[in-house]
């Protein structure tokens, strides 16, 4: 049995289970869903909050229907379902399922971990899905945000490195990715694809050795996710026949640490350093392209940390693309205490040798047709020294893109409005 009762300040719901919930009247007026005060189509506020009496008082409040009927003083009535006033409880907060609130389970990995249960999904199942409830987009995105990363198989290239067969595997790669979200145009292009030739001044347009590290510490707002998939790599047209080695001497493997699991290790081993590296704003820059010098808003950490609930939300990290340190008092939050330059250094070597642990950082040769997935706000990515011609073609997606995917195939549309 549902009771209601209300009083100058606030109307009181007690709900079978004995717990009363109380809403303040302001609360309720403002957030009136009738569609004079609320779009229904476009989910966005109409009314006037700032007409609202400050001290609004319900003239009358009925219950009827699995719904509560207020009455204002000016005659307008709001209505609630009782199902919707129990999700939204705020005093006191009940066990409600928040599906556009919470993060969702997480599966932190080491190497052995991740290889006993990669995370993988083929082109075919993505493509042929609807986009709908269940369907394998949402697989494809839970895998995305239970492993922070995920395979895709069967996807589609080209047999030599012609511009023709390139073109086959690109378009087939820009289609699975426009299958999750929208494409983040950036100085690097929309949907891109690299060779070692410095097309874009930046080091992962050449054959070096790049250490794990997260793109875009230079951006306010990093990419959410990023796609790669090698479509070629081969000794090239100039290799001479005994330079030819085995596929495997070609090096160019992908690097992969799950940047929350390392981040639980830094804190526990060294929980200085981890306090430091939460602490302390590294400034960085993307300024090899002649129109191109991007930097932050303001430096930030390489942890970054819900600012209530305390839980890590963001791994940063790239020390190539790290910029001269030399306002210390302006990175670091004074009234937590100073963090001394070689502290840093400290700090930061702790957090490398974690990064490179063989049993942290796992290593795989991506091959065409097998595409690799990830998320950049937590797991990181390089790739081992190469020889030879190689291309990779990929794309960039915002977090907020697909956050949204994932909650609304994941839960859907309604339990995630609902939860607005
Ligand atoms: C992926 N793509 C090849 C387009 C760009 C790579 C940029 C890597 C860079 N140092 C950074 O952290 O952003
Ligand atoms: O070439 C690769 O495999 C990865 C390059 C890379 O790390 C990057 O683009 O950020």
């Amino acid at each position: 049995m549902i009771q209601t009762r209300f009083d100058k300040n606030k109307v009181y719901i007690t709900w079978p289970d004995g717990v009363t919930s109380a809403y303040d009247n302001i609360w309720l007026r403002d957030t009136c869903q009738c569609p004079e005060d609320y779009h229904p189509l476009t989910k966005q506020r109409l009314l006037n909050t700032f007409a609202i009496p400050r001290d609004i008082q319900a003239k009358n409040v009925t219950f009827n229907d699995q719904s509560v009927l207020i009455v204002w003083p000016d005659d307008h009535e709001s209505q609630f379902t009782v199902s919707w006033l129990r999700q939204h409880s705020y005093a006191p907060q009940l066990d409600q399922v928040k599906p556009a609130k919470t993060v969702g389970v997480q599966m932190h990995w080491d190497v052995a971990k991740l290889k006993s249960n990669l995370p993988e999904i083929t082109f075919d199942e993505i493509m042929t899905a609807d986009g709908s409830v269940g369907s394998s987009v949402a697989s494809w995105t839970r895998l995305i945000h239970q492993y922070g990363c995920c395979f895709i198989d069967g996807v589609p290239f080209g047999s030599t490195d012609s511009p023709e067969d390139n073109a086959v595997g690109e378009s087939a790669t820009q289609a699975l990715v426009e299958r999750l979200a929208y494409i983040r145009p950036t100085h690097y292009g929309g949907f891109w694809a690299f060779t070692a030739d410095l097309a874009k001044n930046d080091t992962a347009y050449t054959n070096l050795d790049l250490g794990s590290h997260t793109d875009g510490t230079y951006w306010s707002d990093p990419p959410g996710l990023q796609l790669f998939h090698l479509l070629h790599h081969s000794h090239g047209k100039n290799a001479s026949s005994e330079n030819i080695n085995a596929q495997s001497e070609l090096g160019g493997e992908t690097r992969l640490v799950d940047g929350f699991y390392a981040a639980g290790l830094l804190r526990q081993e060294s929980p200085q350093a981890y306090n430091v590296l939460s602490r302390v704003g590294i400034p960085a820059h993307s300024a090899g392209e002649d129109g191109v010098c991007i930097v932050p808003s303001y430096p930030r950490p390489v942890f970054e940390h819900h600012p209530v609930s305390g839980e890590l939300v963001q791994v940063r990290w790239n020390n190539d693309d790290r910029s001269v340190m030399d306002n210390w008092g302006q990175i670091t939050d004074a009234n937590k205490g100073e963090v001394g330059v070689v502290e840093f250094y400290d700090a930061i070597r702790a957090w490398y040798e974690i990064l490179t642990r063989p049993e942290v950082e796992y290593i795989v040769k991506l091959v065409p047709g097998r595409a690799l997935i990830f998320d950049n706000w937590r797991v990181l990515h390089g790739r081992k020294a190469f020889t030879g011609s190689r291309r990779m073609c990929g794309a960039y997606i915002n977090r907020d893109d697909y956050f949204s995917r994932y909650r609304l195939t994941n839960f859907g549309r309604d339990a995630v409005l609902n939860d607005l």
